[in-house]
């Protein structure tokens, strides 16, 4: 999995549209959230996932943390794709392999102030047990650890895709003025971003999504 451009954050059926018309590859689906405010209702992300054709697939951003409770939800909303946010356990990850290896597991690696350490160990402890890791943002002053709309320090990242056997998606503050410069610092196999391309109605700007998918498909280019 190469040169991927992922946005999160799908409103409804026609934000979905625009992003596949503006060639977005994958569509992330955030539900079930700890804060209670899902942006859109399971019945209407099914809905929208069964109608996404390859290169385009819908992608599950869960804090589940049981293995049986995210393949469950995944076969409910018929993604082939998750991507776990919460602090999963190894034996969670192992277990979600053995019981789906048909599903493409990301884990998250959520970029501290101070915790470069400790996130490089655990793309040691679980690189076998997931097929992408996907760096995000915390927010020390919420305590939020995705959508955050800030970014880290890249060099982290960067430390993070060199360690890591298995490709990093690289997100945090994402936009189409950033997204060039990061990808040639950090090297990632894909982004994605959510907040940066939103516009002033809370919904994803049709020119800020054409940008950031020119913009990074450019800077891939450009690596490879
Ligand atoms: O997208 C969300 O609403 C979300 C909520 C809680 C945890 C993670 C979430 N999304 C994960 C993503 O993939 C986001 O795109 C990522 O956090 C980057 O967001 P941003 O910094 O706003 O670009």
């Amino acid at each position: 999995m190469k040169n991927l451009v992922q946005v999160a954050g799908v409103i409804d059926a026609a934000e979905a549209a625009m992003l596949v018309e503006e060639k977005t590859d994958w569509l992330g689906f955030p539900l079930r959230l700890p804060s209670g405010k899902d942006d859109i209702s399971e019945a209407a992300a099914t809905d929208i996932i069964s109608g996404l054709r390859p290169p385009h697939a819908g992608v599950l951003i869960s804090y589940l943390t049981k293995a049986d409770e995210v393949a469950a939800f995944c076969s409910e909303l018929g993604v082939k794709a998750v991507q776990l946010h919460g602090d999963v356990e190894t034996a969670e990850l192992r277990a979600l392999k053995a019981a789906r290896p048909d599903l493409y597991v990301l884990k998250s690696l959520v970029v501290k102030e101070d915790n470069a350490d400790e996130l490089l160990k655990l793309v040691d402890e679980v690189a076998d047990c997931v097929d992408m890791f996907i760096t995000d943002t915390f927010n020390p002053a919420t305590g939020a650890k995705g959508a955050t709309g800030l970014t880290h320090d890249w060099s982290v990242s960067a430390e993070l895709v060199r360690r890591s056997p298995k490709p990093l998606m690289m997100a945090g503050g994402l936009n189409p003025d950033n997204v060039a410069e990061a990808i040639r610092q950090v090297r990632p196999a894909a982004v994605d971003a959510h907040t940066g391309l939103e516009g002033a109605d809370g919904r994803k700007d049709r020119a800020k999504v054409r940008r950031f998918v020119s913009e990074s498909r450019r800077a891939f280019a450009e690596l490879d």
